[in-house]
């Protein structure tokens, strides 16, 4: 089988995170989650949490579902690298996206979750796509909803075509050869930490010359932004006139007016190149806006998130243990 689904930008000006339609339980219950390949659990707000933790989000509501079965003993507990958190308990549920469905998926109902989903009226949750020995259930860990439906997929593959302020899609078992210029340039990923982990070759500011260095990244579609060594962003916002690391921010902001230059990965011989209008994340007051590229700072690696998705069509290749990337 194959299965797509629309990836929507939101705030729609600011490409903050995206979203896509889950089917969950009889009769359904649609919710738009974060499609996140950083992280391997599939959670969802659910009745069973506190009102004031609610601000607009769709609930789950698992006993409005005839083919929800509590999963007895079992709970989760998950943090991510921004602080925020969530925790609950796990149903067996139908859980269908773009046509596929899985009969008993875990799904993981939260009971409670830190301010910064509850600010978020966009989205009801997460579903993870990262490989499934980061997933958080105990006392027995759970697959992700890609890995149940790898076996009956056409091809075991998801791409994913993000785009600026724009629907994008995910899709699953294809890979859409209209959706791409050129050939896909594919890379070896390291899972053992559970992460689509990968080696670029390079990087490059504008039209200056090619820097060959290894950057040892994360494929995260639920992180904004494109988080780099410190030299590299130096490197970058040296070529953006009144660019600053902003005291108060802790981040690079830079003049809305000024004209920012490209930024180029290498995937060995291969260059992917994020247009310099991707780089700016969004206004922060009437002149000052703020850099799409930031500081990976002590992280132990960099992070290839939306600011760089959205500028190519990227396939997470679980067949071959790689990932590949397309211009578009
Ligand atoms: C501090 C927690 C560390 C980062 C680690 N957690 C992780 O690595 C988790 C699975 N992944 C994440 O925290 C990150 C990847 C590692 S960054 C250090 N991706 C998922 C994140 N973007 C999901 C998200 C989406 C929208 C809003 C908020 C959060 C752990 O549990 O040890």
């Amino acid at each position: 089988s194959t299965g797509i689904v629309a990836a929507t930008p939101f705030p729609a000006e600011y490409d903050r995170e995206y979203v896509a339609p889950v089917s969950l339980g009889t009769p359904a219950q649609e919710l738009n989650l974060i499609f996140d390949t950083g992280s391997s659990d599939l959670w969802v707000f659910s009745t069973s949490m506190p009102a004031a933790q609610v601000a607009g989000q769709k609930l789950y509501n698992p006993s409005g579902s005839s083919t929800s079965a509590v999963l007895w003993g079992h709970t989760w507990s998950i943090q991510y690298g921004d602080g925020s958190r969530s925790s609950g308990t796990v149903v067996n549920e139908l859980v269908t996206i773009g046509g596929i469905s899985y009969a008993s998926q875990a799904l993981e109902i939260a009971n409670g979750v830190s301010a910064q989903f509850s600010q978020d009226p966009a989205s009801s949750g997460l579903l993870g796509l990262g490989f499934s020995i980061l997933n958080t259930v105990i006392p027995t860990s759970q697959k992700t909803w890609f890995d149940n439906v790898l076996p009956t997929l056409a091809a075991p593959v998801f791409t994913v075509d993000l785009k600026r302020a724009a629907p994008g899609t995910y899709t699953f078992g294809a890979i859409d050869a209209s959706s791409y210029a050129g050939k896909i340039e594919y890379t070896p990923i390291d899972n053992s930490n559970g992460f689509w982990r990968l080696q670029a070759s390079g990087y490059q500011v504008g039209t200056s010359p090619f820097q060959p260095t290894t950057i040892d990244a994360i494929a995260d579609t639920g992180t904004t932004l494109l988080m780099l060594p410190a030299a590299i962003v130096k490197a970058y916002y040296a070529q953006v006139p009144g660019s600053q690391l902003h005291a108060s921010y802790g981040a690079y902001t830079f003049p809305c007016s000024a004209k920012l230059p490209s930024f180029t990965f290498g995937i060995g011989r291969y260059r992917g190149v994020i247009p310099g209008a991707f780089v700016s994340y969004g206004r922060i007051d009437a002149t000052t806006c703020y850099g799409g590229i930031q500081d990976q700072g002590n992280l132990p690696f960099s992070i290839f998130g939306d600011i760089l998705m959205k500028a190519q069509v990227v396939v997470f290749d679980a067949g071959r243990t790689r990932i590949g990337f397309a211009a578009k």
